[in-house]
């Protein structure tokens, strides 16, 4: 199924502070987008328009057709969007697989409330909950893992778990914010394949946010950069790579 993600003219002020400006931008299906630029330069600003965290003050988030622009954040999930957070954000306390289970939530019947308000999933729907989170794990090599509880994991193996409970509700467009933060050069080869398989082989779209640059050049179709809210450039990495702006803007001598 078709899934175009269009960001058009989108600004995001905070006060004074325009955090996005103008910014536009396309993720074709199947495509993995990267999104580069200096720090403060409204990356995650962007990330949280699209999954509806923060409102955009001007501008039109679509996908395919239909506008995101007054749909809540938990409605977004319909429509095929995922993320992960720059910051772990697991429950550390519990095991793998619930943590999992939270991630399900958003495909679940919420029509299911009891006559006392609480939310009720029935026993068939627990199963197959259960049932695609472990297939999820054994196809992120977590299966093991499962029963773990996560504040025992190590913080490459925790990534994972997040990258996981992003895509237990099936997405067909996975926004990963800063995924190799943290992680050492092993760790990052081991996130560079696994995202290729899930992309690649599934035509999962992706928009990654990511300081390391090397995965970034390695992995994406197209690079979109940003600097002080505004799209400076978009092309293919080795446009981008050659781009005399974005190598004042934030690349310098960095090899790509
Ligand atoms: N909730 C907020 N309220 C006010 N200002 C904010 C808020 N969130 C972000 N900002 C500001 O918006 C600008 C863009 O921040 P953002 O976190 O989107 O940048 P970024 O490109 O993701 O940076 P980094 O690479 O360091 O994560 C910064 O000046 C930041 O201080």
């Amino acid at each position: 199924m078709a899934q175009r993600l269009s960001i058009e003219g989108v600004s995001v002020d905070f006060g004074g502070l325009k955090a996005v400006h103008d910014a536009s931008l396309e993720i074709a299906p199947g495509e993995i987008v990267g999104l580069i630029g200096p720090n403060g330069a409204g990356k995650t600003t962007l990330f949280n328009a699209i999954s509806g965290l923060v409102p955009v003050s001007s501008g039109q988030i679509l996908i395919d057709d239909v506008s995101l622009s007054d749909r809540p954040a938990h409605e977004r999930s319909k429509f095929g969007i995922a993320r992960t957070f720059q910051a772990v954000q697991l429950i550390q306390d519990s095991s793998v697989i619930e943590n999992i289970m939270i991630g399900m939530h958003s495909r679940l019947d919420h029509g299911l409330f009891d006559l006392f308000g609480q939310f009720r999933t029935s026993r068939s729907q627990d199963y197959v909950a259960q049932k695609r989170a472990y297939e999820v794990l054994e196809r992120l090599s977590l299966g093991d893992l499962a029963l773990t509880r996560v504040s025992s994991l190590d913080f490459g193996q925790q990534r994972r778990v997040e990258i996981a409970r992003a895509l237990v509700s099936e997405p067909r467009l996975l926004l990963l914010d800063e995924p190799a933060a943290g992680l050492g050069p092993d760790e990052v080869e081991d996130l560079e394949a696994l995202l290729v398989l899930l992309t690649r082989k599934s035509g999962l779209s992706m928009l990654i946010v990511e300081h390391v640059l090397s995965l970034v050049f390695k992995l994406c179709d197209r690079i979109v950069v940003l600097d002080n809210g505004s799209v400076i450039a978009t092309g293919l990495p080795a446009e981008i790579a050659d781009n005399a702006e974005v190598r004042r803007a934030y690349l310098g001598d960095v090899a790509c």
